[in-house]
């Protein structure tokens, strides 16, 4: 069995008491990529953001069940949710970096978290710089403002603001929907090699994104997950019709 990165048990989540995801289970494995698929509207995306509760931020929405990383339960009324937010990074699906320089942007989680000293700081923002492919792009205009990059640097700039604080787990959102096939290329190659040393669980609306980057894949409907298997046989044999249906385009 894989080293578990966060374990998922029996969530369900609400909006004004209507469900969208509905007692949901399962393990995500640590240094690997899982991609979270199906229908607009089943509640991929909601049961993203509930893993780093930031369906907190939505007044009509109740979460209920439990997920573990490590030995902490998320949803616990003690959890710390700055310093959880702080293990597990979000990468939503159009890039927002701050209006400020680009090195400010990478700085800013580091120091809010307690880093003071300048030559700390410049290390982890070389080092998350080139650890999101961009060091080459960026290290002559540190200081220019995070705007004046293209779509697919800024996305790139708000992986490495993710990394900067030293995270377990990346949720991404559709991190590559608004970007160009180059941007989304280069994208899904840092998402590889990222997987090395974190939990990444992507949603997607791209089979073949899935397919390129992702080891396991769970197939959601109607709020439930109907299929979590290894990528390459939920694409080449999945075991429910519904799955097979979907991943060929017969709906969704
Ligand atoms: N803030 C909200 N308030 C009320 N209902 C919501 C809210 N966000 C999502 N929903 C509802 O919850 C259900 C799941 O939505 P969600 O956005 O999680 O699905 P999704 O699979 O990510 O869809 P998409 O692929 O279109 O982004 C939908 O019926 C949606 O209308």
């Amino acid at each position: 069995m894989d080293e578990i990165g966060l374990s998922v048990k029996n969530l369900s989540v609400y909006y004004s008491d209507r469900p969208a995801v509905k007692n949901v289970s399962l393990d995500f494995a640590a240094k690997q990529v899982t991609a979270l698929i199906g229908p607009s509207g089943c509640g991929k995306s909601t049961f993203l953001r509930s893993l780093n509760r930031m369906n907190d931020l939505i007044p009509t929405s109740k979460v209920t069940g439990e997920i573990w990383i490590k030995e902490d339960d998320i949803n616990s009324p003690s959890t710390d949710v700055v310093s959880l937010r702080q293990k597990i990074g979000m990468v939503w699906q159009r890039p927002n970096p701050f209006h400020k320089s680009i090195y400010e942007n990478i700085a800013f989680g580091p120091r809010y978290h307690g880093v003071k000293n300048k030559k700390q700081l410049d290390q982890i923002v070389e080092e998350s710089l080139t650890r999101a492919a961009l060091w080459d792009e960026t290290k002559d205009r540190l200081h220019h403002s995070a705007l004046t990059l293209s779509g697919g640097q800024q996305q790139r700039l708000c992986i490495a603001r993710s990394i900067a604080v030293q995270p377990d787990i990346i949720l991404m959102d559709e991190p590559a929907s608004a970007l160009d096939p180059v941007s989304t290329a280069k994208i899904e190659e840092l998402i590889g090699e990222l997987k090395q040393d974190y939990c990444i669980i992507i949603v997607t609306h791209n089979m073949y994104q899935a397919a390129r980057v992702s080891q396991k894949t769970a197939f959601f409907l109607l709020g439930e997950l109907v299929e979590y298997d290894a990528t390459d046989k939920m694409f080449t044999n999945p075991q429910k019709a519904e799955t097979s249906d979907y991943i060929s385009g017969r709906f969704g």
